[in-house]
């Protein structure tokens, strides 16, 4: 018990309290957090995922992710490096600790964009973050938003809808979750989105002014 309470302390003597977005693929997780990192450039970084997956039109290699083969990945695995990682839709996802470790070195909040096994696998770890949950109106919008991205073939859309139907059931099970936002009307769950993270967001600012 004490060990848990000193790791705790020492986590957030380390820095402010990451964020972890969760939610259906498609949601709109990608969408907020750069809104937000955009315009509180001083005060978010991004924990930048390994992954197997191939990148999209312009994803860029060591910013969107790190991508690497199976192989380097689950060598990385075996090595220790990782905090988290999962697979979804066939492919390996994961949080390494040096990413992590990047962010809060710059004492910034760090932002973890991971699916429902990563926030499972987190709540196992000292991390203590604040666990947004991201979800669509319905599945009939989630759909339209994942075809008109144009990311997917039908086969991995079809992977996603089902890891879907999942995951807006686990955004639903109480006490894993701090916030939780609709992502209807885009400028409304921004809005929400920065009132929930307000104290965190001015913390920061308030830290960066007198240091
Ligand atoms: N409120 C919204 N209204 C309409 N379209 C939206 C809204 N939010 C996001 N979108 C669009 O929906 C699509 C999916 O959004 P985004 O890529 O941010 O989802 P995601 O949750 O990050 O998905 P993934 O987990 O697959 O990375 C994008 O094309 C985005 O422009
Ligand atoms: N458990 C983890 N999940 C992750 C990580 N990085 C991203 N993700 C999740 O994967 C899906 C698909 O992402 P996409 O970019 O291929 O659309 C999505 O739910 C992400 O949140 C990670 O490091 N660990």
């Amino acid at each position: 018990m004490y060990m848990r309470y000193f790791s705790r302390l020492f986590s957030a003597m380390a820095g402010p309290r990451p964020v972890v977005f969760s939610g259906p693929s498609g949601a709109g997780k990608s969408t907020l957090l750069k809104k937000l990192m955009k315009e509180y450039d001083s005060v978010f970084g991004f924990s930048v995922s390994h992954t197997t997956r191939n990148p999209r039109p312009g994803e860029v290699n060591g910013k969107d992710y790190h991508y690497v083969t199976r192989e380097a990945m689950q060598k990385a695995i075996d090595n220790g490096e990782f905090i988290e990682n999962a697979v979804f839709s066939g492919n390996m996802y994961g949080t390494s600790k040096a990413a992590v470790q990047a962010v809060q070195a710059k004492n910034l909040i760090c932002i973890l964009d991971i699916d429902m096994q990563g926030v499972r696998n987190i709540k196992k770890t000292d991390l203590n973050p604040i666990y947004v949950s991201i979800q669509p109106p319905s599945m009939a919008v989630l759909e339209k938003r994942l075809r008109d991205r144009k990311t997917e073939t039908e086969e991995s859309l079809q992977k996603r809808l089902h890891a879907a139907q999942v995951d807006m059931e686990f955004g639903k099970e109480p006490d894993i979750f701090d916030v939780l936002i609709i992502n209807d009307h885009l400028d409304e769950a921004y809005g929400q989105l920065k009132e929930a993270l307000s104290k965190e967001i001015n913390m920061v600012k308030k830290a960066s002014l007198s240091s």
